[in-house]
């Protein structure tokens, strides 16, 4: 069974007197197995996505099921979900994480018992039974993030939400972090990742969703993105400055422009549109360079944006 299915969910804050459309339409799935990174920058609609899904924010329209169940109308929904949104504050950090384990375990419905030993065994496998005993506020950061996904797993889950699982740890922590990831899918959870570091969203995902106003604008398998993108993005390096004439009119090409450089990945003939624009700033290179999920989000925000630009809304 379908492990997520979210339908043209929408939802609309009011913000000082003004509507702010936040999610518009968004309709995802994903499958037993699955890791699906949901990509996007700042204010696209992603933390609002993950709470509707996650039953904390009701859509103003559309509907979530998760293994079927919909969170906004059958509790049982909640069983099946397990949720490390913000940071690692689903811990009690007075408690030590033996306690943790069995008090969300119950609180999940399961019986003391079997919450005490499947603790056990997730310290174990997360490498923290040495660590049980002691209180959260005393554990690294690293070893906090572990125990907040193991808490999130104690009643295994079909769906597991993961917010920026990786934020702030050390090289170590980060790798044994997406291998865990992994590991859990691998055994039939399904998860829904946040993040804004691609490049672990590419190690780690099955498929990417790309969200930009509220909205989808890409929703492929991770390998054929890539693969789609590979050889078609260029890197312009020049010198001087952009003014803001011709940043908008690179920008309604579709390139992202920072500072004395600008990441296009498009035709050639685009990019002698650019490099049109920029004459006469002196340019230091164009190179082509391998696609990565990164250029891509770029490429796609960019071309969005371009587009939106052309059509003037
Ligand atoms: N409680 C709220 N009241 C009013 N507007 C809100 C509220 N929460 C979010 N918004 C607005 O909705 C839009 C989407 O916000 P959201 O937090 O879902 O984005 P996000 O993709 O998670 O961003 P970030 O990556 O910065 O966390 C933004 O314009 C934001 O300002």
């Amino acid at each position: 069974m379908t492990a997520l299915e979210a339908y043209k969910l929408r939802k609309t804050y009011r913000q000082g007197g003004k509507l702010v459309e936040a999610v518009r339409e968004l309709s995802l799935k994903i499958e037993p197995g699955e890791v699906l990174a949901f990509l996007g920058a700042n204010g696209a609609g992603k933390t609002t996505t993950i709470k509707m899904i996650a039953g904390l924010i009701r859509p103003d329209t559309g509907w979530v099921k998760i293994a079927g169940c919909d969170p906004h109308r059958n509790s049982k929904a909640l069983q099946m979900l397990g949720a490390v949104l913000e940071g690692n504050r689903n811990l009690y950090w007075r408690l030590t994480p033996e306690e943790n384990l069995e008090y969300f375990g119950v609180l999940r419905g399961m019986n003391r018992k079997a919450a005490h030993r499947r603790g056990l065994a997730l310290l174990d496998r997360f490498e923290l039974l040495h660590k049980r005993h002691t209180p959260v506020q005393a554990l690294s950061r690293g070893m906090q993030q572990k125990l907040a996904i193991a808490v999130a797993l104690i009643h295994q889950p079909r769906l597991l939400l993961l917010d920026e699982p990786t934020l702030g740890l050390d090289v170590e922590a980060s790798q044994n972090v997406k291998a865990l990831v992994r590991e859990i899918a691998q055994e039939g959870c399904a998860i829904l990742l946040t993040t804004h570091q691609l490049n672990i969203a590419e190690e780690i995902s099955d498929r990417v969703a790309i969200v930009q106003n509220g909205e989808i604008i890409a929703l492929e398998p991770t390998a054929r993105i890539v693969k789609q993108f590979s050889d078609c993005g260029y890197i312009i390096e020049f010198l001087g400055e952009l003014d803001d004439v011709r940043t908008r009119k690179i920008e309604a090409i579709g390139a992202v422009v920072e500072s004395q450089k600008m990441i296009y990945a498009g035709t050639p003939e685009g990019l002698y549109q650019i490099l049109n624009v920029l004459s006469p700033l002196p340019l230091v290179q164009v190179k082509q360079d391998r696609a990565d999920l990164t250029k891509i989000f770029l490429k796609l925000i960019g071309e969005s944006r371009a587009a939106t630009v052309t059509h003037g809304n």
